[in-house]
């Protein structure tokens, strides 16, 4: 919690009026998911807006010489906005017997929907989901039979492309119940994510390379502040006026100035309807799991 702590300490340093309050929530486990959101629910009666923004990418392993062969072919642009073919990731099982990345990434933040429902879901006041997705979400890095990415090398990928398509079957599903859901891309951004890919002071060192390639590619927006441009956009549109089956994207021009532009996500229908119902099964046996755990912690507690 200290960061947390140090953060609102930031906020209301800028904004000495502000109300804020603290929680602990760990996405990439049900109980604390369970928990936390127990807690929501009994300090708040109405949520207007949910970030969805932690994200991990365990163990990434850049492929250096898919780089270079990009660096010299016509697709050089498009390999620097979605990292196609450059990175890889190692994932592990979590305490819940699911995929880190998909739950962390993903389920987590799924569990926390469903159990917020009541107050995302007020039919007389909007409410708001914000997914912080990434270029990097890919279909072919996703597959209906492994949801979970158990048997692949892109869980990053496939977790975001998840999201992409949750979010696309959320509004089908929520939206006449006041529930409103988008997705954003921050664009590449310094974070101790990219500093696990390559270490800091590499990055320092390339950084007047890297704002030479801004002017080919607004996506690298670089700094958080910068790569935050889309939440912000976001919170001040109407949620009518959204587009479903658009990723917003932050960008920074080559003059460091910031936008937000809608990309169009390639996805289907049918398969967000069948992700959607794939994981409202996968939930039950997670609840059951954590049930079944539970009554066992409650039955060696009386024994002793
Ligand atoms: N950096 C980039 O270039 C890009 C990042 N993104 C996405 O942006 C989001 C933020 O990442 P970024 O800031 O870059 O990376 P960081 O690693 O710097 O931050 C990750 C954030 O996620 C939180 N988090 C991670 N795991 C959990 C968990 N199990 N439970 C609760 N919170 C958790 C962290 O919280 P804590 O500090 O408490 O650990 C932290 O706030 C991610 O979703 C990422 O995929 C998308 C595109 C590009
Ligand atoms: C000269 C330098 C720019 C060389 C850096 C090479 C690579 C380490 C990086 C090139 C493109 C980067 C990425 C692109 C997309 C990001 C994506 C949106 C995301 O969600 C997470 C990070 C990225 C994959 C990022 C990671 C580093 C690069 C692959």
């Amino acid at each position: 919690m200290q960061r947390a702590e140090a953060a609102r300490s930031a906020l209301l340093t800028s904004l000495p009026d502000a109300h804020v309050d603290l929680l602990h929530l760990d996405v990439g486990s049900a109980q604390s998911v369970l928990a936390a959101a127990q807690e929501v629910k009994a300090r708040y009666n109405r949520i207007d807006f949910l970030y969805l923004n932690a994200g991990i990418m365990p163990n990434p392993q850049l492929n250096v010489k898919a780089f270079f062969k990009g660096l010299f072919s016509r697709n050089v642009i498009n390999m620097f906005a979605t990292a196609e073919g450059l990175l890889t990731q190692q994932d592990l099982l979590n305490s819940d017997g699911l995929q880190e990345v998909f739950a962390t990434n993903l389920f987590g933040h799924f569990l926390l929907i469903r159990e917020l429902e009541p107050l995302l879901c007020e039919a007389d006041h909007a409410s708001r989901i914000v997914w912080t997705s990434s270029s990097n979400a890919r279909r072919s890095a996703f597959s209906m039979e492994d949801i979970q990415h158990r048997n692949g090398t892109e869980p990053y990928s496939s977790s975001k492309y998840a999201s992409d398509m949750l979010s696309l079957a959320l509004n089908r599903h929520k939206n006449s119940q006041g529930l409103f859901s988008s997705v954003i891309c921050p664009g590449l951004v310094m974070t101790n994510l990219t500093y696990g890919i390559l270490p800091s002071f590499f990055w320092t060192i390339i950084m007047p390379i890297m704002w030479l390639i801004r002017i080919f590619t607004n996506t690298f927006t670089l700094t958080p502040y910068n790569g935050a441009e889309a939440l912000h956009w976001l919170f001040l549109q109407k949620p009518e006026s959204l587009d479903p089956r658009a990723k917003y994207h932050s960008l920074t021009s080559g003059l460091g100035t910031n936008y937000t532009q809608p990309h169009p996500m390639d996805i289907d229908e049918g398969m967000s309807e069948d992700l959607y119902s794939e994981l409202l099964e996968l939930e039950k046996v997670v609840r059951k799991i954590l049930s079944e755990r539970n009554a066992d912690k409650e039955a060696n507690g009386q024994r002793e």
